[in-house]
């Protein structure tokens, strides 16, 4: 049995999947293989994509598994080997609303795997043995304990194998339904919270921890359900929630970087990154049996998220560590002896397979570190143009509110960036010509995921911009008809002398600038978005405020007369108005064209 075991579970669509009428991207062909995007596949946007990736893992469950059929095949061998005296850590990952915590709380008709477990722990429970509970979350880089919410922010603690938890509550567990009632209390504490994608989504990592103790010897037994990797852009987070995803994606982040590391065998695993990696540094190095559950959604909506997931997995499953039995001084009877023994024939057993094929195959074990460095590169690049795309179009749009969020991309950018730039310095070692074939290909593929991002960018701002200038055009047109207008109503109160030259000024501006700057329609109809007219407009009406006085010598003069007849030269319409009327029409007028020119400027 591997120490480090795979799981990828595929959830049922959900009501958004299947009101949008989201097509499978998933083809599950065994137990063990998936494919994604396979070739028969059509997006639900009739776009064709088929990727066609088959990826492995130790277990596949697709829509219709069940948390029992999971606990029983995946998880309770597991169980043997904890009694056995092996620290064991059950770990759920996934994007958000993938599943994660269905499968490890469950529901009230279908428990969960971590309740599943508990029955099992008091089953089997000797009675020179007890079992201490711990349970924390991991909340924007800050350690709560769940079993006491005043004891907040707790200190981490760097022991000789293991990070300690700093002043954590353990509560001795007697029974189910004590630890049910602690649990369930606990859970309530945990951050959630409603996003775009889930009503009731997790916001921190839960770790949860059974200590299973004997006089002579602890072992430990982890339960996580990790917080959702995000697209911030998907799950419309703003605020605390985008801070709680940068923070979310942050530790994932590491925690993905940590199992690269291992599955190159590196010497140097970047455990301290983050909270999250630090807590599960002793799991990782081999001091304990690790199933990784993956969740995922089959529908074409969450295309990117359910191939970062399988990706992700994927490099789990090359990790091969060597899982220590956790001996502090142990007295074990004669069946844990057997399964020790089992247990240890088999790793000798593979150790020697292992061996065979690192003699005979020295150069493909360079191939395989070469390919997982290059699906990292990959990635990570492709993570890179997805926020620098998602940072310009927030630039592109101007808006104050988008600042905060500009900020956390970039922050993003750069981390993606120093990965890319640490992948690329590892490259330099393959020197071989089949591997600079290998690597050429890869960067292809990086220039086409560029590629690919900048034309969803362009797309999304030509839309953009055709929506403004559309709006634009209807503005400007409106404003010459009631600057017209108002022209005709001004000249009655100021004389033509004074709204002449005006007139003048606002029927030249628009040619003068479509002359000097049109290129194209496009910059055409952008030059109708002429500031100098704007302006001329402002002035106008500015002056006949200013000229107020005079206005109401005209109108006291205009009472000789009930009503008036004029027309402007250049101006097409005749006006026939009383006092009243005028000064209302003015007054409108006026205020329409001064909000115009506040619509435009602000678009
Ligand atoms: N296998 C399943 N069968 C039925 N319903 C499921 C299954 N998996 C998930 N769901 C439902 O999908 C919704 C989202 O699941 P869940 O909350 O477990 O996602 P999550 O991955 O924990 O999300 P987040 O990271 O946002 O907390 C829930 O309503 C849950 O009941």
């Amino acid at each position: 049995m591997d120490t480090f075991q795979v799981a990828v579970r595929v959830r049922p669509q959900n009501q958004k999947e299947l009101l949008n009428q989201s097509k499978s991207i998933l083809q599950i062909q065994n137990g063990k293989q998936i494919v994604f995007d396979p070739a028969t596949t059509e997006s639900a946007s009739g776009h064709v994509r088929q990727k066609n990736l088959g990826f492995s893992y130790d277990y596949v469950y697709n829509e219709k598994s069940t948390n029992t059929q999971i606990f029983n095949e995946a998880v309770n061998p597991l169980l043997d080997k904890l009694f056995a005296g092996f620290n064991l850590t059950v770990f759920a990952y996934g994007a958000t609303s993938s599943g994660k915590t269905f499968t490890i709380q469950g529901s009230q008709s279908e428990p969960g795997i971590l309740f599943q477990s508990l029955e099992q722990l008091f089953k089997r429970l000797q009675p020179d043995q007890t079992l201490k509970m711990s349970f924390v979350e991991i909340y924007n880089e800050q350690i709560n304990d769940l079993l006491n919410t005043k004891n907040v922010n707790l200190q981490l603690r760097d022991d000789v194998n293991a990070v300690q938890i700093v002043n954590l509550t353990q509560i001795k567990i007697e029974s189910i339904q004590q630890t049910f009632l602690l649990i369930n209390k606990a859970f309530q504490f945990r951050q959630t919270q409603a996003t775009g994608e889930n009503a009731n989504s997790s916001r921190s990592h839960s770790i949860l921890q059974f200590d299973l103790q004997t006089a002579t010897n602890t072992v430990k037994f982890l339960i996580i359900d990790l917080a959702g990797s995000e697209r911030l852009k998907r799950t419309n987070c703003e605020g605390q929630r985008m801070l709680e995803g940068c923070s979310i994606n942050k530790s994932l982040l590491a925690l993905g970087n940590c199992l690269s590391a291992l599955c190159r065998n590196n010497s140097y695993v970047p455990f301290r990154n983050s909270k999250l990696t630090r807590i599960l540094k002793e799991t990782l190095s081999g001091q304990s049996k690790v199933l990784m559950m993956c969740n995922v959604t089959s529908s074409d909506l969450q295309y990117e998220d359910t191939l970062n997931s399988l990706t992700y997995a994927q490099r789990a499953t090359y990790i091969k560590c060597q899982s220590k039995i956790n001996i502090q001084s142990i007295q074990l009877n004669q069946t844990e002896l057997n399964q020790i023994i089992q247990q240890l024939k088999e790793e000798n057993q593979q150790l020697i397979q292992d061996l065979e094929k690192a003699k005979i195959t020295q150069h493909l074990e360079d191939t395989t570190e070469l390919d997982t460095i290059l699906k990292e590169l990959i990635e990570s690049t492709s993570l890179l143009y997805l926020n620098q795309c998602d940072r310009k179009y927030l630039e592109f749009e101007n808006n104050t509110e988008n600042v905060k969020k500009i900020g956390e991309l970039q922050e993003l950018e750069q981390l993606a960036l120093e990965q890319s730039k640490q992948l690329k310095d590892k490259l330099k070692r393959f020197t071989t010509e089949k591997a600079q074939l290998k690597i050429q290909n890869a960067h292809s593929k990086i220039q086409e995921n560029k590629l690919s991002q900048l034309s969803i960018l362009r797309g999304k701002i030509i839309e953009q911009m055709q929506n403004i200038n559309a709006h634009q055009k209807h503005v400007i047109i409106h404003q010459q008809e009631v600057f017209e207008q108002l022209s005709q109503l001004a000249a009655v109160a100021l004389g033509e002398s004074e709204v002449a030259p005006l007139i003048k000024q606002f029927k030249r501006a628009p040619k003068q600038t479509q002359a000097q700057q049109a290129k194209s329609a496009d910059d055409l109809m952008l030059s109708q978005l002429n500031t100098q007219q704007i302006n001329t407009t402002q002035n106008f009406t500015k002056n006949i405020n200013i000229c107020e006085p005079k206005r109401i010598q005209t109108l006291e003069k205009w009472n000789a007369n009930a009503s008036r007849v004029k027309i402007i030269p250049g101006l097409t319409r005749k006006i026939s108005i009383n006092k009243y009327e005028y000064e209302n029409q003015l007054d409108e007028l006026t205020s329409q064209l001064n909000n115009m020119s506040g619509s435009i400027r602000r678009k």
